[in-house]
């Protein structure tokens, strides 16, 4: 079972809220302090970046957002660092905390490093700035930027200035990754307290920059109820295959896949889950198909059905399936280019239900499913499904619109049919029985060409066939791609291809 730790938790605006409303009524610790350590860890982040530091703009809301800034600049000042602080909102309604740290901030001031701007129109842009810091608003942030804070926002991402924003870019849904009209492009964004979901749905992640986790002092209890976490190397362990003392104990993998025209699918996901080190992947396939794999997969046991002139799979061979399978113990992979005939969708609706063993149903071997109204995951059997969008929406009444959306269904599908999805897009997101998800933070665009599927499909089918749980299979499969694609982008200038994910 995956367990994520705390800087790789997740919250939405409101949970946010929570846990801060929580800490401060029953801690005793209060908002400033909160944000005094919010802004130090920001300040210090920066003084050990490499960016130049001698004099910042600070684009300051009225909010705590705001606040967190100035603390940041108090810091900065500590270190002759000069701040240009603009208030979009003006300083007479600044939340309590922000209007503390301003009168703070003057009261360190000796040096006059410190100018105070009203308003964006009064700002005058003749001086010269070396950072941006975004402070104008949070988690608090609830419509469209309008007016003057859409200018500010349009203003920061026109200057060649590196930016960092407190908490969140101004303008980023905290929920959803959606832009609010407009949106700060940042280059670090400082996540207090936990970081918010929406940094890594829809446009999130093309907006964060690095994100840097910035502990605050919550109690861990309070965290409890986070219920999507982030997928990360960092703690997910990749295990390394060791050889099993015969082969069958490292691990079997039934491969029930490819027709005619798609046998490539079927080939990509045996080499890909042989490459991890199992014992052995028993290809299961139409008799008429033996030839095209006996030259393509000489390492794969292949096991034919039916007769030479088969080359899809059909109820007939419903028997003969089910018997391979007893064989050895192992896990299944049903579905790389097993195609869509009529015929092949009525064998798997009849295999599944009579299929004991855990199984990994991609692509076609989806479409099948979502064919097949009142199905049933048969009772004791772990069941994952490695939809791309489009297979996902097929088991939804209504089209999935957006990441928020996608992560919604996915969290209630899985556990309501208590199975675990791998919901394939950017990011990728597992659900688990327990509704708990597990969203990606790389760039998967790369991996969305045909084929990657079918050697992400054969690695989780590979960790799920040597006894991992289905959560840690999908996370294995989803990291193995990741490390072979950073190790791709280091060592050669083309595009990857699906290939070069085995
Ligand atoms: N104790 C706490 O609550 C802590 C809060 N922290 C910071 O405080 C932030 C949340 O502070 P707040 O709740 O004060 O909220 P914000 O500072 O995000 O902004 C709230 C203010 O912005 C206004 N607003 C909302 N949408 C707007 C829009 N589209 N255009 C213009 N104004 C808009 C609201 O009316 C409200 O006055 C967090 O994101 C974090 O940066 C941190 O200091 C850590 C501790
Ligand atoms: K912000």
């Amino acid at each position: 079972m995956l367990n994520a730790t705390l800087p790789h938790y997740l919250f939405t605006a409101s949970q946010s809220r929570e846990i801060d409303r929580r800490t401060i009524e029953e801690t005793g610790m209060d908002g400033f302090t909160l944000m005094e350590i919010a802004g130090l860890s920001a300040a210090k982040h920066l003084l050990g970046s490499d960016i130049n530091l001698s004099h910042g703009v600070y684009l300051c809301g009225k909010g705590n957002n705001g606040g967190d800034a100035m603390v940041v600049a108090r810091y900065l000042l500590q270190n002759e660092i000069a701040a240009t602080l603009v208030f979009l909102s003006g300083t007479d309604n600044l939340s309590p905390d922000a209007q503390r740290n301003l009168e703070l901030l003057q009261q360190f001031d000796d040096h006059h490093r410190i100018e105070v701007y009203e308003s964006w129109d009064t700002l005058e842009q003749t001086e010269h700035w070396d950072f941006i810091i975004d402070g104008m608003l949070g988690t608090g942030l609830d419509s469209n930027l309008r007016g003057d804070y859409l200018e500010a926002v349009h203003w920061a991402n026109e200057q060649d200035l590196p930016v960092a924003s407190m908490d969140i870019p101004t303008g980023l849904h905290a929920d959803t990754g959606q832009l609010m009209g407009a949106c700060i492009e940042a280059d670090y964004t400082f996540a207090f307290g936990g970081r918010k979901q929406g940094l890594y749905l829809e446009e999130g992640p093309f907006q964060t920059g690095s994100v840097l986790y910035c502990e605050l002092p919550f109690p861990n209890s309070y965290k409890a109820r986070c219920d999507t976490f982030l997928l990360d190397e960092s703690w997910v362990s990749l295990e390394q295959a060791r050889p099993g003392r015969h082969k069958y104990a490292s691990g079997v993998l039934y491969l029930i896949a490819g027709s005619e025209g798609l046998t490539g699918a079927a080939m990509l996901a045996a080499r890909s889950a042989w490459a991890e080190g199992l014992g052995a992947v028993i290809l299961v396939c139409p008799r008429g198909l033996l030839p095209v794999y006996e030259i393509g997969l000489p390492s794969i046991i292949k096991k034919a059905v039916g007769n030479k002139s088969d080359d899809f799979f059909k109820p007939d061979h419903l028997p003969e399936v089910l018997d391979i399978l007893e064989e050895k113990e192992g896990a299944v992979l049903l579905g790389p280019g097993i195609g869509r005939q009529d015929d092949t969708v009525a064998f798997i609706n009849r295999f599944l239900p009579r299929n004991p063993r855990n199984t990994v149903i991609d692509a076609d071997g989806l479409w099948a499913l979502a064919q097949w109204e009142q199905w049933e995951k048969p009772r004791g059997s772990q069941w994952i499904l490695t939809p791309h969008p489009g297979e996902l929406s097929r088991f939804s009444d209504k089209p999935i619109k957006s990441d928020a959306h996608r992560l919604h269904f996915v969290r209630n599908f899985s556990s309501r049919r208590q199975l675990t999805i791998l919901s394939k897009g950017m990011p990728g997101i597992i659900g688990t029985s327990s509704g708990e998800c597990y969203l990606t933070n790389y760039d998967t665009r790369y991996f969305s060409r045909a084929g990657s599927g079918d050697v992400l499909a054969g690695k989780v089918g590979a960790s799920l066939a040597r006894g991992r749980a289905p959560d840690a299979s999908c996370a294995e499969g989803l990291l193995r791609g990741k490390k072979k694609l950073d190790h791709y982008l280091t060592n050669a200038d083309d595009l990857p291809e699906p290939r070069d994910f085995i």
